[in-house]
């Protein structure tokens, strides 16, 4: 571990070791309350700062690779992880041609980003994607996984690297740079004047292993704005020896915590996943109830909050809260007219027809997903993989839990049992929808 702690070149009072969650994380040495550790703004890498070093790089070396491959990798609209991710490429490049010397924490940290183990669906082999696809096609975020393997930009990236440069950066290591990043980035406040911050995607060495555990967070990161330092701090007294857990989202989306870091998180407390519904893709019984709510610019995904025990969903509920995507089931009109003009009996009616649709919508789903979970097995026995395995036990576990609720309760409009499937605005758990984020893509695969 020293030459990871070399990272920070300074005497941090944590080390890095395998965390019981899997893989690795930060442990702090003694006993600690407050602050932990100090990390200053040139041992950060956000756009800003690689900026920064770059340019010190470009004029020492006379070797304009950054600004080369910024050219050729961002020339679409802005996005930050994409920026970063080639910056981390850039310098990649510049050590391959030799001229890192003299930049030992880059170096290191690179050495990081390139052995850092990720699971994520990057990893899963394109025929699986695309059968997953087949199932699911509404799910856009899974889908962008296979779209961005599908594509041949990173072979492209590799290509020009080597024509321009005559260095060897592979495609399974430029995949691996992108993977480590996007796992690793931390969302760290910049002082842009005394009263006004601004929030950057940063890559902060030693910190990045950290785990994340929203129940049993002990400590959290910002920004000292007099130092431009940022600061790990504790949450409460830490023994010795303890795993240092952070939030990386306070609100956890499943969707978004498996694409982005490879787990479902199953502390306890509540989560939410988007499910895309409403027939963009496949609910063709409704085909005309999907033209509605798409020209009524309702949410065309179901949002569940799930609530986690022991490491088991124990509980879910519909989160109606702002989506009136059912007013299609009440009339036909526009939303505000249909809500409107409707009774509560007719809301509730149309809300627990609303739930029998789900139902016989994810029957469908777990018969479907039982015979892919076992194509995914004799693949995995054959080819080896593993982490759409997780994706879709995930969702049986899900789809199950509601059918067996559903089963329970036998909700029906005029009976209380309704509200213990479905919430709607004015519930305690509201704050837990989210905007829906994803499930709105509609642009097809390259194979469809
Ligand atoms: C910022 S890194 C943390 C360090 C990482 N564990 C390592 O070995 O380098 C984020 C990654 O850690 C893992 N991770 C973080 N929190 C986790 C948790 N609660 N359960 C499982 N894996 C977790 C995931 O693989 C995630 O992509």
């Amino acid at each position: 571990m020293e030459t990871l702690l070399a990272v920070n070149s300074i005497d941090s009072g944590v080390s890095v070791g395998p965390s019981q969650l899997g893989g690795l994380g930060l442990f702090v040495d003694k006993d600690t309350d407050g602050e932990i550790l100090r990390i200053g703004r040139q041992h950060i890498y956000s756009i800003y700062t690689c900026l920064e070093l770059s340019q010190k790089l470009e004029n020492q070396t006379q070797a304009p690779v950054i600004r080369s491959l910024l050219g050729f990798y961002c020339n679409g609209p802005p996005n930050e992880t994409r920026i970063l991710i080639c910056y981390m490429v850039g310098f990649e490049v510049l050590r391959r041609l030799g001229k890192l010397e003299g930049f030992k924490e880059l170096q290191k940290y690179l050495d990081i980003l390139l052995s850092t183990e990720i699971d994520n669906l990057w990893q899963d082999e394109e025929p699986l994607l695309e059968s997953y696809y087949e199932l699911e096609p509404g799910n856009s975020l899974v889908n962008a996984t296979l779209l961005e393997k599908q594509s041949d930009e990173v072979e492209e990236l590799s290509k020009y690297i080597f024509e321009t440069w005559r260095v060897t950066l592979q495609e399974h290591e430029i995949r691996q740079l992108v993977a480590a990043i996007r796992s690793r980035t931390l969302e760290v406040p910049r002082k842009i004047s005394d009263d006004e911050f601004s929030v950057d995607i940063t890559l902060v060495p030693l910190l990045d292993f950290a785990n994340h555990d929203n129940s049993k967070q002990n400590a959290y990161f910002d920004l000292d704005p007099e130092t431009d330092e940022v600061v790990l701090l504790a949450k409460r007294p830490l023994s010795g020896g303890s795993e240092i857990l952070i939030s990386y989202t306070p609100v956890e989306e499943m969707t978004q915590m498996f694409v982005t870091y490879g787990f479902y998180p199953r502390s306890d407390g509540l989560k939410v996943v988007d499910v895309p519904f409403w027939g963009y893709y496949h609910f063709d019984q409704s085909e005309e109830l999907a033209q509605y709510v798409f020209q009524q610019r309702q949410p065309t995904n179901l949002q569940f909050v799930l609530e986690y025990a022991d490491g088991q969903l124990v509980d879910l509920f519909l989160n109606m809260a702002s989506n009136y995507s059912f007013a299609g089931l009440i009339g036909t009109d526009d939303v505000p007219t249909v809500m409107e003009n409707a009774s509560e009996e007719q809301i509730d009616a149309a809300l627990s027809a609303l739930l029998r649709v789900v139902e016989s919508f994810f029957k469908e789903r777990v018969e479907h997903l039982e015979k892919f979970a076992k194509f995914c097995d004799d693949y995995e026995a054959e080819n080896g993989t593993k982490n759409i395995r997780q994706l879709v036990q995930f969702q049986l576990e899900l789809y199950n839990k509601y059918l067996d609720k559903m089963q329970q309760l036998v909700p029906q409009a005029g009976s209380d049992s309704l509200y213990d499937l479905i919430m709607i605005d004015g519930d305690e758990w509201v704050e837990y929808r989210l905007p829906p984020v994803y499930n709105f893509v509609t642009r097809k695969l390259a194979r469809h």
